[in-house]
């Protein structure tokens, strides 16, 4: 049993408040705030004899009027006094509550949330449970769980203030769980990793807060904002388990004045009409609730029957646990020191003196599990005294009389078997939680994605398109096709060449293999695979002619980071030729895909540097594994050849490249879409130096790069691009005719600009370093290359 806590607030007088030149009417002495009616004389009573003064004794009253007196309660004190205790109560297991109420204006938000460089208990209790999480892990192998949601009553109407638009947010349903009682059908839940996270969540749902201007207060909010933290911890406490939940409402309620009294009108009126029902309706049920606490503790009265009108509002049917029930519940009451505040100041404080009256009933939430494993070792061990005491009898209330000895052994079993069970329950918890929260990590200006298990990251090839999409790859198999399969894929992707049952990644015991199915287009490093194969850290795969991804495998990487420092990378299991060909795939990827640069440019500056230091060392790969890779990736021998050949041109270059540093080909054309969508693509091989990549496009689109680009270069006004009178019909022989045109038109454009004075092409400025990279800065038409082994077309 516990009473509610309850502290009173005064904050300093306003701007307005100054303004009308307001007295100062409370004063503050150690737990008692006392109100002045400055409209009874001093020594003398009012009518009906009402007294001048009123005080009223508290948990806590907090003198925040005057930072500079001696008493002044800053925020940081708040939180010291009640916020460490909710935090503590979180640790311990049980639930907790913190409410603000008070008029508009009286602080009620500053309290809870705070202003910027000045934060109130929200922030505070948040980033206290994240340092004592930090600090507990340190030393314990406690595992913790926190999930966070934000919401908001208006107009007695719920609405997820951490939803995504998409979603449905407002008017949310208030539902009963049995055993958990009340709560909002579909509010979004968020995992959260650290005191970062929970910020992002808490600015967010403060901007989607509802707030409107009054007579009162400028920004005054017109709802209640309810933000729930639920905690869950699990350790082994000397080898027994524990698991605790513990839910943590903080709550913002909106301002208590009547409607009338701030001049609103029309809607806002309605507003304030439903407002003030949510908190008519909190103030009967903390009436209810005093009255039976005081019925209980006078043992002679008789018991009334008390009804509690939790279920006459969306608030107080939400928090009905936190009022009387299992929680540890604070109030704060925030109020104005204004005389021209005093009725509805004095109204607070008496709401406030009727809430200390309130005793809720907390209890450490423990899994039931757990629960039962705790009873029967007390059981086991009662047992155990009663044979050491050589009290051999039967149990003769068990109904199978079993021995003494006999249920021991069942009850130890028991105990092993539910202990095995919860291990493994929490270590699934644990790894759907890591699954979940690869979510972001800032570092510096960047944000970094980061998950335990094997992933692919999509790398996607349309320059409009911004968001990052990863898979997780899980234990066992992830089958990825379309959605019009028989059968549920779990990667579901659409695109040319895509089938509707593509390929299966396979994760045993945490080595990954891609297996292709009927004959479906799959790659790996710029190579089709037809059987299954075994994935390494980077590769990068391509599924149908239009799914990039990079293969991702943590584990792995973080192996070959730990060889790298201990310098043993060049005898480990590298292949070169495949970080080769995935660099060099890479920088094509990262090229169009700005986005996805932040993540893996480390990674493959990395690769880059083991690959140099492989070669200046003189270490070729292991036999085995060079046997492994030719078996697994035709080709493999012709482009470590081709990779050695680079490295020699960059220690002396070959005369012939300087006369021929871009080579043109068009191997083959491609049919593209269905029907009246039907066209062909022509697939432009492009060489420099050793870099070679394709591009894609339809021949309208290089006319439209000629058109463009004569507009900044005048020298390819002379050029003249295929005449349109090439256009309209489709038989192979006006294709194979386009084919040659552009060919030859590809290769006078590379001429012209490798020989105009304004082209950053210009052979002078670029000499043997011309590259991808700076064929592609000069026109990001040449950005866009896939790999593509399609049946159709010329070969
Ligand atoms: N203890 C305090 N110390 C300094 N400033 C305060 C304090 N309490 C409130 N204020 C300031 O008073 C103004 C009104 O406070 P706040 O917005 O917290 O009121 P509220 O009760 O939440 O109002 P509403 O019901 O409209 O949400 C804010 O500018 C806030 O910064």
């Amino acid at each position: 049993m516990a009473s509610v806590k309850v502290a009173v607030r005064v904050r300093p007088m306003n701007r307005r408040e100054k303004d009308l030149e307001a007295k100062f009417i409370i004063q503050m002495e150690k737990s008692k705030t006392t109100i002045t009616n400055l409209k009874i004389p001093e020594g003398g009573t009012g009518d009906s004899g009402r007294e001048r003064t009123k005080t009223f004794t508290y948990d806590f009253s907090f003198y925040s009027a005057d930072t500079k007196s001696p008493d002044y309660v800053s925020q940081e004190m708040v939180f010291k006094t009640l916020g460490t205790d909710v935090v503590k109560s979180a640790f311990e297991g049980y639930n907790a509550c913190v409410f603000a109420y008070g008029q508009t204006g009286s602080g009620k938000s500053y309290t809870m949330m705070g202003n910027s460089g000045d934060s109130g208990l929200i922030p505070r209790i948040c980033e206290g449970l994240f340092s004592r999480i930090n600090e507990t892990t340190r030393w314990d192998e406690a595992s913790f769980r926190t999930e966070v949601s934000y919401l908001e009553i208006y107009n007695e109407r719920v609405r997820d203030l951490l939803r995504r638009k998409s979603s449905k947010t407002f008017n949310l349903r208030v539902r009963e769980h049995p055993k958990e009682g009340p709560y909002v059908e579909d509010l979004s839940k968020h995992l959260v990793q650290n005191y970062g996270d929970v910020e992002e969540l808490m600015d967010a749902g403060n901007i989607n807060r509802t707030t409107a201007a009054t007579g009162m207060n400028d920004v005054s909010s017109r709802s209640h904002a309810i933000f729930t933290i639920k905690f869950t911890q699990a350790k082994f406490d000397s080898e027994m388990p524990c698991e605790t939940v513990s839910k943590i409402h903080l709550v913002d309620l909106a301002g208590s004045e009547r409607a009338d009294a701030t001049g609103a009108t029309g809607v806002r009126l309605k507003e304030g009409g439903n407002i003030n029902k949510s908190l008519v309706t909190l103030g009967n049920v903390i009436s209810a609730l005093a009255d039976l606490s005081q019925d209980a503790a006078n043992t002679l009265a008789k018991k009334k029957q008390v009804f509690v009108p939790y279920r006459d509002s969306v608030l107080t049917w939400l928090l009905k646990d936190s009022l009387g029930g299992n929680s540890k519940t604070i109030m704060i009451a925030t109020i104005s020191p204004a005389d021209v505040n005093y009725g509805e100041t004095l109204s607070t404080l008496r709401y406030a003196n009727r809430a200390k009256n309130i005793i809720n009933k907390p209890t450490i939430n423990e899994d039931a599990n757990v629960k039962l494993i705790r009873e029967l070792r007390a059981e086991i061990a009662r047992l155990k005294t009663l044979l050491a005491q050589g009290n051999q009898i039967a149990l003769l209330d068990s109904p199978t009389a079993l021995s003494m000895e006999e249920k021991l052994q069942q009850n130890e079993a028991r105990v092993q078997e539910l202990t095995k069970e919860w291990t493994n329950k929490w270590n699934e918890t644990q790894n759907i939680l890591k699954e979940q929260t690869l979510a972001l990590r800032k570092e510096g200006i960047g944000v970094v994605l980061d998950s335990e298990l094997p992933h692919l990251i999509g790398i996607d090839d349309d320059l409009l398109s911004t968001g990052i999409i990863l898979y997780h790859l899980k234990e066992g198999q992830t089958y990825v096709g379309r959605d019009d399969a028989s059968t549920e894929q779990d990667i579901v992707l659409h695109g040319l060449d895509l089938e509707s049952e593509h390929c299966i990644f396979e994760n045993i015991g945490g080595t990954v293999t891609l297996i292709p199915l009927s004959g479906s287009q799959c790659s790996v490093n710029g190579v089709q695979i037809v059987e299954a194969t075994h994935l390494n850290q980077g590769a990068v795969i391509l599924l149908g002619r239009t799914n990039m991804f990079r293969f991702n495998h943590p584990k792995e990487a973080a192996k070959l980071r730990e060889k790298r420092k201990s310098g043993l990378l060049s005898s480990f299991s590298l292949s070169m030729t495949d970080l080769s060909k995935s660099r060099e795939n890479l920088s094509a990827v990262m090229l169009y895909n700005p986005g996805i640069n932040a993540y893996i440019e480390e990674e493959v500056q990395r690769r880059l540097q083991d690959l140099h230091r492989v070669i200046s060392e003189g270490c070729s790969t292991s036999a085995d594994t060079m046997k492994d890779n030719e078996k697994l990736h035709n080709g493999t021998i012709q482009r470590k050849l081709k990779y050695e050949r680079m490295v020699s041109r960059s220690l002396g270059a070959n005369p012939d490249d300087l006369k021929d540093p871009i080579k043109i080909s068009i191997p083959r054309y491609v049919l593209c879409g269905q029907g009246k969508d039907a066209h062909f693509e022509f697939e432009v091989k492009i060489t420099v130096l050793d870099e070679t990549w394709t591009v894609f496009r339809r021949y309208s689109r290089f006319r439209e790069m000629h058109k463009t680009l004569k507009l900044k270069y005048a020298e390819l006004a002379a050029l003249e691009f295929p005449p349109k009178k090439l256009f309209g019909n489709k038989d192979e022989r006006v294709i194979a005719e386009r084919r040659s045109h552009l060919e030859k038109y590809l290769r006078d454009f590379f001429s012209v600009m490798l020989q105009s004075a304004t082209s950053p092409l210009h052979i002078n400025k670029v000499g043997l370093t011309l590259s991808k990279h700076t064929i592609c800065e000069f026109s990001p038409f040449f950005k866009k290359g896939v790999f593509d082994y399609s049946s159709h077309g010329t070969g």
